[in-house]
């Protein structure tokens, strides 16, 4: 299973590498203003999923924003230790 580190890990990796058919990669391509769009589009589905859907659809939302956020990260260059620090 992963972890959010290990999927960070795996992003930086697919940043670096731009391997062909990476939605990462494609993502990273629509710049910081296409990512800020899915981060708004998920988190109202998190939302959604939490007040209308069952506890794993919710899970699984929750799963896609992160990931989304991991995405804009790695657009600005900030690196887990530059959003733990405020943790
Ligand atoms: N965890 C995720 C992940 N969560 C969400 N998503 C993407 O986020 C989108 C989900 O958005 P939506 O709910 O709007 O679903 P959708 O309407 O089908 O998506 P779109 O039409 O907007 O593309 C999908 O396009 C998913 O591909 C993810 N894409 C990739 N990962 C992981 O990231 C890693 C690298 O992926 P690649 O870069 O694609 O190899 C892999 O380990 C994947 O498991």
């Amino acid at each position: 299973m992963k972890s959010f580190e290990s999927l960070f890990a795996e992003l930086s990796e697919k940043a670096q590498t731009r391997p062909e058919g990476s939605g990462t990669v494609a993502e990273l391509d629509s710049g910081v203003h296409g990512i800020g769009k899915k981060i708004v589009e998920e988190a109202a589905e998190v939302w959604m999923a939490a007040e209308y859907e069952s506890d794993e659809a919710a899970a699984e939302e929750i799963s896609q924003l992160l990931y989304h956020v991991q995405v804009l990260m790695l657009a600005k260059g900030l690196s887990l230790e530059d959003v733990y620090k405020h943790l």
